[in-house]
């Protein structure tokens, strides 16, 4: 039994709907395990914006800060489209994740049984893929310095990709502690015949790799990797890389699973951790009650056993999804022929169900 403060950020979108479906499930868990999740609910991205003229109100911060862990929906939409960069929902994100200093974003890919007709890649394929992308969080292209649009002549952009030592060095730390605790083996992925950031990413993993001689290395060019992926899918175990290379990947390996609505992650310092889909806003579908909550429940589970330790409870959310998935319930996002279609809440309900089943068992 414990008392857990968590922070409750919707956001836009399919946001509002996808965490209402998860809280469901967090509060079966709780009320069956005997937990007191405190939820406070503050707003971020275009909400905020809205309501307090700024994506990312202090009030939101300090209850950041304060909270055990943050359970986050997703940001952003057309409505805030045409703000310049600085002022748009995505900038209330990027700055939690830096005031927080969440550094390792965790995002597992995994393909289910019951899901692998969902995948866009053949069965022989894609079965048997479970890897993670460990991708830095507060530093690259995303915070580097100079940035912005300028005038001299004509317009002219700059973006600075940017990374200290140490930024990189806890990261690829992070990732080596986590490959030597499943297969024991990490792809690292650069630009580094071309960039100079990239040079100093792999030197850094070079070094590492002495403080880890159980874990095998890998460095791939990141084209090479976004290609591999696809090719070679189940043959991954950890992948690290920058905040730019990671995005992009992780949107690749997510849909190897049959959906992005389908993956978790978890955004991790060494003082606050914040958990999320990987997935945005979905404009398209919000609103109608079909988004995809597994990815959110997923993140919840993370929240359970990385923030507070709750292995069991995290472990019964992961096989109460898997049953539901069994049982042939899908989403739209992940239906085939032969399944039965349901909406957000139906299908946390399935899954809270679930959960009781397999608490009672
Ligand atoms: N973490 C975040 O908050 C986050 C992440 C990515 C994008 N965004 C923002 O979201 C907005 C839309 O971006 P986008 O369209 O490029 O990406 P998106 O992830 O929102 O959507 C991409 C596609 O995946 C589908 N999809 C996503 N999540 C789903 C779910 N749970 N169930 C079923 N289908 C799902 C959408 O319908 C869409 O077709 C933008 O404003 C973007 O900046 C926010
Ligand atoms: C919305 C955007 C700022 C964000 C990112 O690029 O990090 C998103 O794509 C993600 O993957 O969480
Ligand atoms: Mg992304």
């Amino acid at each position: 039994m414990g008392v857990y403060k968590i922070a409750v950020l919707k956001g836009d979108g399919i946001g509002p709907e996808i965490v209402e479906a998860s809280l469901l499930v967090l509060k079966r868990v709780g009320e069956i395990f005997g937990h007191d999740f405190v939820l406070e609910e503050g707003l971020i991205g275009g909400k905020a914006i809205d309501e307090k003229c700024t994506p990312l109100p202090q009030e939101t911060l300090d209850l950041c800060l304060k909270a055990d862990a943050v359970l986050l929906g997703a940001v952003g939409g057309p409505k805030w489209d045409n703000l310049p960069t600085d002022k748009r929902p995505e900038k209330g994100l990027l700055g939690i994740r830096k005031a927080l200093d969440l550094y390792a974003n965790l995002r597992p890919a995994k393909v289910y049984t019951a899901l692998i007709d969902a995948s866009p890649l053949k069965k022989e394929i894609a079965q048997g893929t479970d890897f993670i992308v460990v991708r830095e969080l507060t530093g690259d292209l995303y915070y580097g310095e100079p940035r912005g649009i300028f005038r001299n002549g004509e317009r002219y952009a700059i973006n600075t990709m940017h990374y200290t030592e140490s930024q990189i060095r806890r990261v690829v730390r992070k990732a080596f502690e986590i490959a030597r605790v499943r297969r024991k083996k990490l792809t690292s992925v650069d630009k580094s015949n071309v960039l100079e950031v990239s040079a100093l990413w792999r030197e850094i993993v070079e070094e590492e790799k002495q403080n880890f001689p159980d874990v095998d290395v890998e460095h791939l060019y990141v084209d090479n990797c976004a290609m591999q992926i696809i090719k070679r899918p189940s043959t991954f175990d950890v992948i690290v890389t920058g905040n730019m290379f990671g995005d992009i990947l992780s949107d690749e390996a997510a849909v190897i699973s049959g959906s992005l609505g389908m993956l978790p992650s978890a955004s991790l310092g060494d003082k606050h951790a914040l958990y999320e889909p990987v997935h945005g806003s979905a404009p398209d579908i919000a609103g109608k009650g079909i988004a995809n909550p597994i990815a959110t429940i997923l993140s919840v589970a993370m929240m359970l056993k990385y923030s507070f330790g709750l292995e069991k409870e995290s472990s019964v959310i992961e096989q109460a999804v898997e049953r539901v998935l069994q049982m042939g319930y899908r989403t739209p996002d992940i239906s085939s022929e032969g399944t039965t279609v349901v909406g957000t809440t139906e299908m946390a309900q399935l899954i809270s169900k679930e959960v009781e089943k397999l608490c009672e068992g």
